[in-house]
């Protein structure tokens, strides 16, 4: 049986005052911090050891994957960042507070926003600061490739060729592997794996900092898979 590790961050500083994060680089929350050592604690509880981690370019992640891999005492580990683990860009909701957009917009509106598949939020313009050209740490990327507000869509069609040529691989040959990411980065994960539907990813939430254990076949098809708790 090949073992998966899947990681949302730990609650961030966003998260907790109910804010639109997206590719905004947010810290974790001191609870969110606590979560990561709880998920440390699981996996050294349950003895599932990893070999590998893939996390990405977004501190909150990068910070959980970290305080799991001192937790369980193995910060020597090999982490590969990369961009297309990103949470899904937001757009010009980034920054926005989720009540207050529900209350202008109304919950329709936000709820498609939030969860439909293919819907875009509104886009922000390459001249706004927040567009990632302006971010030395996307500075090797081409800029026409970098998203000023994503669908679950979009976030799917860059997630999954870094799945199919990095880290799937890398599960075949036996390596198990953490993904500490973000809660639509992983749904887009997820809904590959388990080959869902736009219809049945909508109903699909990932609790902040709780490893979800994925046991995959030789197909890298999911067998079984359950949270630690
Ligand atoms: O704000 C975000 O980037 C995400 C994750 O926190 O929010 P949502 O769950 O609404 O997609």
């Amino acid at each position: 049986m090949y073992k998966l590790i899947l990681l949302r961050h730990g609650e961030s500083v966003w998260n907790s005052e109910n804010r639109f994060t997206g590719w905004m680089d947010v810290d974790l929350s001191p609870k969110g911090e606590k979560e990561a050592e709880m998920a440390g604690t699981l996996l050294k509880r349950y003895n599932i050891l990893y070999d590998l981690c893939y996390t990405s370019f977004l501190k909150r992640a990068i910070k959980t994957q970290f305080i799991v891999a001192e937790k369980v005492d193995r910060l020597w580990i090999p982490v590969v960042k990369s961009w297309r683990l990103n949470e899904r860009h937001y757009g010009a909701l980034q920054g926005l507070n989720k009540k207050e957009t529900a209350l202008e917009y109304g919950d329709e509106q936000v709820k498609t926003w939030r969860r439909s598949f293919d819907v875009r939020p509104p886009q922000i313009s390459l001249e706004d600061p927040r567009f990632p050209g302006f971010d030395p740490r996307y500075a090797q990327l081409d800029t026409a490739i970098l998203p000023q507000g994503e669908s679950l869509e979009d976030t799917v069609a860059r997630v999954l060729p870094y799945w199919q040529v990095e880290i799937a691989p890398q599960i075949a040959e036996r390596k198990t592997v953490l993904i500490a990411a973000h809660g639509n980065s992983l749904r887009a994960l997820i809904m590959h794996l388990e080959e869902l539907s736009p219809e049945k990813i909508i109903g699909v939430e990932i609790p902040t900092g709780t490893p979800l254990i994925y046991e995959l076949d030789k197909q890298l098809k999911p067998v079984t898979h359950y949270y630690l708790e």
